[in-house]
């Protein structure tokens, strides 16, 4: 076909200009300058292999613009255009009704460096217009097989996605949107958009935080593949490194650790570590004992206190505060020995006015010399410099410093929020590390996947890391599954704008409309996204006595994509069904909980014991949710007892189990 042959021509020139770019990388790279420069442009160029030119658009005027994972030039001339750059744009935005332009758009299918397809669309403000673009390629994506990893959607971008991809990156931007509308795909193509346009978050840094570190496997390649190596990613308690979670919470438990007024609560813990004593206490410095008011300690507190600084920091201001007057008393009393000469004996001081052992070993320590005639007779007042030396001797002594930390004591984390600890623990300990003066890693963009998970005090651990308020933050409160986590965005920080995405590209029509129902019932408020298309596979139920039985038996005659099969309690059935837990994504039968589905897809999905599910988290409706809406493809049920009604819909198919 000469259309591949010609298109085979430019994409031979395009592999050949970054042939070139990868030998200049890799040179530089040998030569040693910049390394962490050079070694992010060798993985750059290495991650646009495959697909590098995916698109092509043919403007009004005969212009050409050929579409890739980056931009190519030689000389001024664009061989490439970087899906990202605004001359792109069309490729996923323009349609019939509103070509802009575009006359043409080609999709260009390659595998690997050879050209296999080229699919036009010819966009005719007068021909039919459904809204998708490059449905056919589009229906290719969301149908192929499942692998356990995601992939990268930047040849099949629909409009609704691009534009909240090219969003402004000021502010907090709230995506959306049902199971299966591409929150994900389009956060993460973001973070790919966001640090092509804007230079400076490469070096400010971005985070992308998940639910767990399975779906961060899941989602692992997809940065990468886009070009974008240098993207930290976390979950919540990732971000305080050190702390080991070794204890689960019940949900009541973690509902309380999660709201905001912990905040409150924290703070006056910590406040209450500083102490005022009811009766003056006795320093001992170099022999003397300097004695310290309650009144001067409540000073000193109050002028620690208005400095606003964390605990640790106004700490050192209250151990000033408290050595200036300690020096204050320390030089009256040297001065009144010094200067009196009735030969009455002062504190410490000698019969006839001279100094003593004690006063002159504290002015010792402390470093003030006195001259030849000084050491034995009447002395000039102690001037600032050697004040300053008292205080700092008085500072560094340890007796002294004691007194002082009995006080106000140096805090740790763990000493607020003591050990062991759950997951919800970790941000309290964040916040008594805040409220102590640990400082944390910022970073200049916050992307947040699955944030109606997020607890208050989740969010407060998240803003400390972007205090410009850079976000990206995605979701869907019909999921929510955990205790502390939120019904609306509310708690999301202010302000905020907010971008819906409607369309389901994972979940087929069929299992949509079961789907449907049940959020009908727990979420009027909630509308169902509108699946992109039918699979032809309608849903079933089964009722089974046995249901690691029938289980095995479904495992067995399972043979096309994967399965993933969802239970409340996966220990048992695991070791039923000799599957991994924690499971392996990549597997052909991947045995997991809603709680860990979150996020993730297969081609199909059965779920065990739906009442269960049901009644088993503090949010079963949306747990179920959530298993329902997993597949691409096919959804099973099997239940023990009676159907729930919001499953009562379901087709009935009978499959006898072998241990039954
Ligand atoms: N424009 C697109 N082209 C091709 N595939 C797409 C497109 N948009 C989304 N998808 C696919 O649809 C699936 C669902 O996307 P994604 O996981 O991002 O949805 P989600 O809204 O985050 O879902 P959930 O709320 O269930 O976690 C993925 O396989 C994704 O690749």
């Amino acid at each position: 076909m000469p259309e591949i042959a010609a298109e085979q021509d430019h994409v031979n020139v395009l592999y050949a200009r970054l042939d070139a770019l990868r030998e200049e990388a890799a040179a530089a790279l040998a030569r040693g300058h910049a390394p962490d420069v050079w070694q992010a442009e060798v993985a750059r160029l290495a991650a646009v292999e495959d697909g590098l030119c995916f698109g092509r658009l043919d403007l009004t005027g005969g212009r050409r613009v050929h579409i890739g994972r980056l931009g190519l030039f030689e000389k001024d001339e664009a061989l490439l255009v970087d899906w990202r750059a605004p001359a792109a744009r069309p490729f996923y935005t323009a349609t019939a009704a509103e070509p802009g332009e575009v006359v043409r758009r080609r999709r260009i299918t390659t595998r690997g460096r050879t050209v296999v397809a080229v699919d036009d669309e010819l966009l005719d403000p007068d021909g039919p217009s459904d809204g998708l673009v490059g449905e056919a390629a589009l229906l290719a994506a969301v149908t192929a097989e499942r692998t356990g990893r995601m992939r990268d959607i930047v040849t099949t971008l629909q409009a609704e996605q691009d534009r909240i991809i090219r969003d402004d990156a000021r502010g907090v931007l709230v995506v959306e949107g049902g199971p299966g509308t591409g929150k994900t795909a389009v956060a993460l193509h973001r973070v790919a958009y966001l640090l092509y346009t804007h230079e400076h978050l490469r070096t400010r840094g971005v985070l992308v935080i998940g639910p767990s570190r399975v779906f961060l496997d899941y989602i692992g390649q997809v940065l990468p593949g886009l070009g974008e190596n240098r993207v930290v990613t976390a979950t919540v308690p990732d971000l305080l490194p050190g702390v080991a979670v070794t204890r689960a919470d019940s949900a009541a438990e973690a509902a309380r650790k999660g709201r905001a007024d912990m905040a409150s609560r924290l703070a006056e813990a910590v406040r209450a570590t500083v102490r005022v004593p009811e009766e003056p206490v006795d320093v001992e410095f170099e022999q003397q004992v300097l004695r310290l008011d309650p009144a001067v300690v409540r000073r000193a507190v109050r002028k620690a206190r208005e400095t606003g600084l964390p605990h640790n920091q106004a700490r050192e201001v209250f151990h000033r505060a408290v050595v200036t007057t300690l020096t204050g008393e320390l030089v009256d009393r040297m001065e009144a020995v010094a200067f009196t000469e009735t030969g009455e004996a002062l504190d410490g001081g000698s019969a006839d006015g001279r100094l003593g052992e004690a006063e002159l070993q504290a002015l010792a320590a402390a470093g003030v010399v006195l001259g030849p005639d000084e050491d034995d007779g009447p002395r000039a007042l102690l001037d600032e410099l050697d004040r300053q030396a008292l205080r700092t001797a008085l500072l560094g002594d340890a007796g002294v410093r004691d007194v002082l930390d009995e006080l106000w004591p140096p805090l740790a984390p763990a000493e607020v929020v003591e050990g062991p600890w759950s997951a919800a623990d970790v941000p309290l300990l964040d916040e008594a590390a805040a409220l102590i003066g640990e400082s944390v890693p910022v970073f200049g963009y916050v992307v947040v996947d699955e944030a109606q998970e997020l607890s208050e005090m989740d969010w407060r651990m998240l803003v400390r890391r972007c205090p410009s308020r850079s976000m990206t933050i995605v979701g869907d409160p019909a999921q929510t599954g955990s205790a502390a986590g939120a019904a609306s965005w509310d708690r999301v920080p202010r302000p905020h704008r907010l971008a819906e995405l409607t369309v389901s590209y994972r979940t087929p029509v069929e299992i949509m409309e079961v789907a449907a129902e049940l959020l009908a019932t727990h979420h009027p408020e909630l509308r169902p996204p509108v699946s992109v298309r039918a699979s032809g596979k309608p849903p079933w139920r089964q009722a089974a006595a046995d249901v690691p039985g029938v289980l095995a038996e479904l495992v067995d005659e399972h043979t096309e994509g994967q399965v993933a099969i969802i239970a409340p309690e996966t220990r048992e059935l695991a070791a039923a069904l000799s599957l991994s837990v924690p499971p392996d994504l990549t597997a052909k039968v991947v045995l997991l909980t809603p709680a860990e589905a979150k996020g993730l897809e297969f081609d199909s999905v059965v779920i065990a014991d739906p009442a269960a599910v049901l009644a088993a988290g503090p949010h079963g409706p949306n747990d179920l949710y959530v298993a329902m809406t997993r597949a691409t493809q096919r959804l099973g049920v099997v239940h023990p007892g009676p159907v729930p009604r919001e499953l009562r819909s379901l087709t009935e198919r009978r499959v006898s189990s072998r241990r039954s």
